[in-house]
């Protein structure tokens, strides 16, 4: 028997026939709503999308407890038109747990670890620079800029691309998927995730438009995956490339297996659609944090000129001398935390936990952001206040947000090290060469932006104004210098 215990489903709102819950989530920002129902139904919740099982963990000790500790826990759900009928099922999030999954973290383990991940500190270093130096011509477009150097970055650091603008022709690949897939995920939004049988009505149907999209879909997936590791391979076969010069050319090199090249291109492919956007949204964060608590960025700004002086700009050596700056970055991913419900684990087996059944394939979703907002361990949770995470243990009386901004368990972001090196340089180098502070109208009036965010999967703080004003006029040389230096 399934359920020989007997044990009751969590608790959580009662469904409908068929439609289950699905007219109660909101499609943005459904966590708010989540943390409500965790004072009338407690941490575990479950409710229904469709006929999908879903439960939402509210406290981090359950998401602790059955995210990172059970193995029966790290598996993901099908999700029939992004995943199956798109083509993302190839890409390392959607991938069952399993034996391909596993030769693809592999992959990205040897290159992404936290003792090989600095082999990619000097295109991250460059890249921050060239950030500072197009926001002394254009501080207005600091959100351009700033996803323009997310880009370069990433295929940098994947396929040794150089990206100059927006429009480079990988670039805009991968962005068309990304938006694809985000018009595609969110609850209720393609029934057809929901109603797999659905994939079987012809295009010509009516109502049955997904099909077409799903075709375009798939199509923008696997050009986005070939066309950067058909460039990489023309590279080493032409001898222009160092076999160590970016993550896709290393690997060719490493791995041979049969098969291994489709895992390499699955694997290189992913890193840009799940490493750039959730980048650029913390560093947002960051930027809208600093306009707002001006307190904050001078005791920053202090740390910075007392270590690192004014002399030059800040390098990765300097990281483990500026221990505020840790910990604005662990508040950076607390306040506003990047993935509100990171990504649903699924389960592989049916389970039991705190009294309560679990089926086969039920979807999982901590609600970290109601972790962000326990003010039993963050007190004035909206208040951007670094100095919490001062001179305390890790994991002591307070949870560091790396256990939890990340994910969980076996399926903990790849990429955390990889981020976290991003994050630090690019706001250290800012810190240093910049003041943020809000915009003024034209009546000389200062614009506080409201901090409201968009709600979505990976969630972005709404567009702002501020001002990002060199500090003085040797930053402005130290910049003009350091970007010279790279050419
Ligand atoms: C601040 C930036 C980032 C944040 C907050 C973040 C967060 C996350 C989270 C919450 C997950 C889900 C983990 C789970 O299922 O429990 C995840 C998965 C993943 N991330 Fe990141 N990430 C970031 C940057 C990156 C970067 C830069 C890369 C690649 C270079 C990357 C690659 C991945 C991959 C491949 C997965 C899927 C892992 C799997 O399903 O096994 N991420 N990330």
């Amino acid at each position: 028997a399934e359920n020989p215990r007997g044990l009751p489903f969590p608790p959580g709102p009662k469904p409908l026939p068929l439609l289950g819950n699905t007219l109660q989530i909101p499609i943005t920002g459904s966590w708010h709503l989540y943390t409500k129902w965790q004072k009338t139904y407690g941490d575990i919740v479950r409710f229904k999308l469709f006929g999908q099982s879903v439960v939402i963990l509210n406290s981090y000790e359950a998401a602790n407890d059955l995210l990172h500790q059970r193995a029966n826990f790290q598996d993901r759900i099908r999700y029939e038109m992004t995943g199956e009928l798109m083509g993302w099922i190839n890409t390392v999030p959607f991938v069952k747990y399993g034996s391909r999954w596993r030769r693809h973290r592999k992959i990205m383990h040897s290159a992404l670890h936290s003792g090989a991940v600095g082999k990619f500190n000097p295109a991250q270093h460059r890249f921050a620079l060239e950030y500072l130096n197009d926001l002394l011509d254009a501080p207005e477009d600091f959100i351009k800029s700033l996803r323009l150097m997310a880009a370069k970055v990433i295929m940098h650091s994947v396929y040794k691309v150089e990206v100059k603008n927006a429009e480079n022709e990988y670039v805009t690949l991968a962005e068309t998927a990304i938006k694809q897939i985000n018009d595609t995920i969110p609850s209720g939004a393609f029934l057809v995730n929901f109603f797999p049988f659905l994939c079987k009505i012809p295009s010509w149907f009516p109502g049955a438009g997904f099909q077409h999209i799903a075709a375009e879909g798939k199509k923008t997936v696997e050009e986005m995956s070939n066309k950067p590791l058909e460039y990489v391979k023309r590279r080493m076969a032409e001898g222009i490339a160092e076999p160590s010069e970016s993550f896709a050319s290393m690997a060719l090199e490493n791995y041979r297996y049969d098969g291994a090249e489709d895992d390499i291109k699955c694997v290189s492919a992913t890193l840009y659609t799940a490493g750039a956007d959730t980048t650029v949204s913390a560093l947002k964060t960051f930027i809208l944090a600093m306009a707002l608590f001006p307190e904050v960025q001078k005791k920053a700004q202090a740390e910075i000129d007392r270590v690192v002086g004014n002399g030059r700009l800040p390098t990765f050596e300097d990281r483990e001398g500026l221990p505020y700056i840790g910990c604005v970055i662990k508040e950076v991913l607390r306040w506003r935390v990047v993935l509100p419900l990171g990504v649903g684990h699924s389960t592989h087996s049916s389970d039991y936990y705190a009294g309560y059944y679990f089926p086969r394939d039920t979807l999982v979703h901590p609600n970290v952001w109601a972790m962000t907002r326990d003010e039993k361990m963050y007190p004035d949770p909206e208040k951007f206040w670094p100095e919490r995470f001062e001179g305390r243990d890790k994991d002591k009386d307070i949870v560091d947000p790396h256990m939890y901004a990340f994910g969980f368990g076996r399926r903990i972001c790849p990429g955390m090290h990889f981020a976290r090196a991003t994050m630090y340089i690019t706001i250290v180098s800012l810190l240093t060469a910049f003041d943020i502070t809000k915009a003024v109208d034209e009546q000389g009036r200062e614009i506080t932006p409201d901090g409201s965010d968009d709600g979505c999967i990976i969630n972005h703080v709404n567009p702002f104004k501020c001002k990002i004003k060199p500090r003085s006029p040797r930053a402005v040389e130290l910049i003009k210098k350091g970007v010279e230096g790279l050419r």
